[in-house]
């Protein structure tokens, strides 16, 4: 998390950079912010009108980020996985809201099946139908070394 303070990168733009967020959705024009001392916010937006946002709170007591996008992929799996790896979080959150005629309506299978490749452990996972809309939460925590 210290690529989000001044310490390590001079602006915005060098902490995109740094972090690899300019990497997980490639073609998005983005706009980004380095806080002082620390802090990291950015939004992103690409041709069809799509967008990405991304809000870092680095400080150890509360380390926080939260990633939020509307990019319709037929499988997140790729997306969680570039997710993952940038910020290597403990515990994860994850919703998918998906329309029934969404290309991601299926997404909910990959969160089904994604955590059993990895080194997270799924502790809770609920799936709700809605009249016109699907949501798929998920909670997972790095699994503990052994
Ligand atoms: C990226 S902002 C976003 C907060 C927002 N509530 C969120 O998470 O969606 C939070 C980080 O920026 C830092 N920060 C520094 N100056 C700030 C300011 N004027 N307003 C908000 N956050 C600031 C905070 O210390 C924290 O590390």
């Amino acid at each position: 998390m210290a690529v989000f303070t001044q310490e390590v990168s001079k602006d915005g733009k060098d902490a995109t950079q740094k972090s690899g967020i300019d990497k997980l959705i490639p073609g998005a024009k983005i706009d980004d912010f380095l806080f002082e001392p620390c802090g990291y916010s950015m939004n992103g937006l690409l041709p069809e009108g799509q967008y990405i946002t991304i809000h870092v709170t680095p400080e150890p007591n509360c380390s926080y980020v939260s990633f939020e996008s509307n990019v319709p992929q037929e499988s997140y799996t790729g997306l969680i996985q570039r997710v993952l790896s940038t910020f290597k979080p403990g515990k994860v959150l994850m919703t998918i809201f998906a329309n029934k005629e969404s290309t991601a309506k299926d997404s909910h299978k990959d969160l089904d099946e994604f955590f059993d490749e990895t080194k997270y452990c799924r502790m809770d996972h609920q799936f709700c139908s809605f009249k016109n809309y699907n949501l798929t939460y998920t909670f997972f925590t790095s699994r503990p070394v052994i």
